[in-house]
């Protein structure tokens, strides 16, 4: 047997629904009933327009007043109200939106992104808060009567004549003891700010104006100063520092969208998981989740977006990623990306001045987006240690004939001073690359751009660094140069698994010794400690003695008379070069100095 039907709703079940399933927070309520009551008072704008009602603009006007003794709040618009027909016709009705049928019958694109509703839902959200609600409106129409509409959140609702004497809508919600927060007035005017701040109609706490000021995003970018752009910053985010500089969005087409995208002054640690910009849907602020509108590169942009495009859920509180969102962000990117590439070639001091709050942004994004990679990689700049900045273009280039397509680089300023002396020794040029990202972001360039590699400079033992005019190699009967028997002097003295010795001439003569610690395999565990992984990797490090130092010749020449001297200051010597490479495992220390201590002990005894 086959039978059609249509769904029906239990009445008595759906208001419970929106009540704790709908709306992710009780505050919600406040947003929605003064989206309502400026819907309203946009209508009377547009009938105005169309000549169907003449009334002056300064009379548009949202009041709130809270009545602690009666505990009730009350939302009063000046708006086009209602009859009792419409009450019970879009109120009475669930699900049905008086904003969409009243498009359809004064259309036009400018209208349509003004009106907030549409879902017709979200006058229920009051129930969130309120044992009661009425409503008591006079509809714009001449001759309309005043209805008075009430109902205690069941099935049924009350409707009889109103009160009202002047245009508009008084909406009372009669406050459940649960929610008794939503009295004072001082909790209300901070949801007011947050919600309704830069809503177009004047709104009214017990009298006092709430929102005086337009957004800035609606005016056009020519006529912004810069004080106005530091001024709206900091009406966002009170306690933060200037901004560095800013990004002005208006779009119309394919969709429509407008905001001031900030870049922050970065201090200390932060968050990138941490929603920093507002949304905004017809300037109703909606949520500070901009996951999905924006890449998570961007995500440390500060600002409001706001557009009647974001496809939101019925809760306004989230959005659907769906085509438009990912246009959104792609459009969102490049207008950043081309204001980056901006800065850089019309100020390029500037540009360097803001690195540090910038770079990890561009870095990030040529990680993890190939459009921006391709749009920025020429603006990717390092610090030479000589305090130069430089392109990894500009790099290959100046020094293609002595070290082609290697590129030397440190960590950190402080460590690695007695190796970098020995590059300093050649004159060549060092990178640094002090950020946790470069690890990545160097695999990376390695990977895209053909042949080049990057080289830490106690990566491997570089040729450029060795001294090759004064290398021991006169071989000695049993036919080992003297190098060689230095090499096997340190190792027989170190004894330490798995490192291996060499010993060679370097160009800076008062430099011991340096560890060469595998690039590759550094990398990895560096990798692996940022993401957490306990993962032992094996390390693979070479520990080269300079066979023109001092320290390191007399050592040997001990050997004979003081061995166990010898073998107390080739400790020494090696521990040293951990220390200054950063190496020194915590639990060494303490021998590290009781030797020292023991080697000054011996070294005074000499003293006469
Ligand atoms: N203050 C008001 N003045 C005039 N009409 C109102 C007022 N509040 C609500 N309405 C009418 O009731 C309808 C339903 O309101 P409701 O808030 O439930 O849904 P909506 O605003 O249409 O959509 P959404 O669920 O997206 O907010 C509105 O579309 C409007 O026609």
């Amino acid at each position: 047997m086959k039978k059609c039907g249509n769904l029906k709703i239990d009445t008595e079940n759906i208001l419970p629904i929106i009540k704790q399933w709908l709306y992710s927070d009780k505050e919600i309520f406040l947003r929605e009933l003064i989206s309502n009551g400026c819907d309203a008072i946009h209508k009377c704008k547009v009938l105005k327009d169309h000549e169907k009602l003449s009334i002056e603009n300064s009379s548009f006007r949202i009041d709130l007043t809270i009545d602690k003794e009666k505990k009730t709040l009350t939302f009063s618009d000046t708006g086009l109200g209602m009859s009792a027909e419409e009450i019970e016709k879009y109120i009475a009705q669930l699900a049905f939106s008086g904003a969409k049928e009243f498009l359809s019958k004064y259309k036009t694109e400018k209208e349509q992104d003004q009106i907030i509703g549409h879902f017709g839902l979200g006058f229920y959200s009051a129930y969130m808060v309120a044992d009661k609600v009425s409503i008591d409106s006079l509809s714009y129409v001449p001759e309309a009567e005043p209805a008075l509409w009430s109902c205690d959140g069941s099935s049924s609702y009350e409707l009889e004549k109103g009160t009202r004497t002047s245009r508009g809508t008084a909406i009372t919600l009669h406050i459940s003891s649960e929610a008794e927060e939503f009295l004072e007035e001082t909790r209300i005017n901070t949801l007011l700010q947050k919600y309704c701040g830069f809503l177009p109609v004047p709104i009214y706490l017990n009298g006092k104006q709430i929102n005086a000021k337009e957004p800035l995003w609606l005016k056009n970018s020519a006529d912004c100063t810069d004080k106005e752009y530091i001024d709206f910053y900091h009406q966002l985010y009170p306690l933060e520092p200037d901004p560095i500089f800013w990004i002005h969005l208006n779009v119309d087409y394919p969709f429509n969208l407008k905001g001031i995208l900030y870049f922050p002054k970065i201090t200390g640690r932060f968050d990138w998981n941490q929603n920093t910009i507002k949304l905004f849907c017809n300037r109703v602020y909606v949520s500070d989740n901009c996951k999905d509108v924006l890449p998570d590169y961007l995500m440390i942009l500060r600002g409001a977006i706001d557009s009647p495009d974001i496809p939101l859920n019925v809760s306004r509180s989230t959005l659907q990623v769906d085509r438009t969102v990912r246009q959104l962000s792609q459009h969102i990117s490049k207008k950043v990306s081309d204001r980056l590439l901006s800065l850089y070639t019309t100020n390029r001091e500037r540009f360097i001045q803001t690195w540090p709050d910038i770079e990890w942004i561009i870095k990030l994004g040529i990680l993890q987006d190939d459009k921006w990679y391709e749009r920025l990689k020429s603006l990717l700049i390092w610090q030479q240690t000589n305090k130069d900045w430089t392109t990894v273009e500009e790099y290959i280039e100046r020094n293609r004939l002595s070290h082609e397509n290697k590129i030397f680089y440190v960590s950190q300023e402080h460590s690695h001073s007695h190796i970098l002396d020995l590059y300093q020794a050649k004159g060549m040029e060092v990178l640094y690359a002090p950020s946790p990202i470069d690890n990545h972001l160097m695999s990376f360039l390695e990977s895209k751009l053909d042949k080049i590699s990057f080289q830490r400079i106690d990566g491997a033992l570089d040729e450029t660094i060795l001294d090759k005019t004064r290398e021991h190699t006169l071989l000695d009967t049993e036919g080992r140069t003297e190098a060689a028997k230095i090499a096997d002097f340190i190792r027989s003295k170190l004894q330490i698994e798995h490192l291996e010795v060499e010993a060679k001439s370097l160009v800076n003569d008062t430099v011991p010794a340096l560890l060469v610690i595998d690039e590759h395999m550094r990398r990895m565990r560096e990798t692996m400690a940022l993401t957490k992984q306990s993962f032992n990797l094996p390390s693979k490090n070479t520990f080269v003695v300079n066979t023109n130092n001092k320290l390191v010749q007399k050592a040997y020449q001990l050997e004979t008379k003081e061995p166990e001297l010898a073998k107390e200051l080739i400790h020494h010597i090696y521990e040293l070069s951990l220390l200054s490479q950063k190496e020194l495992a915590p639990e060494a220390l303490s021998s590290f100095i009781l030797r020292s201590n023991r080697v000054l002990e011996k070294m005074a005894d000499f003293c006469p």
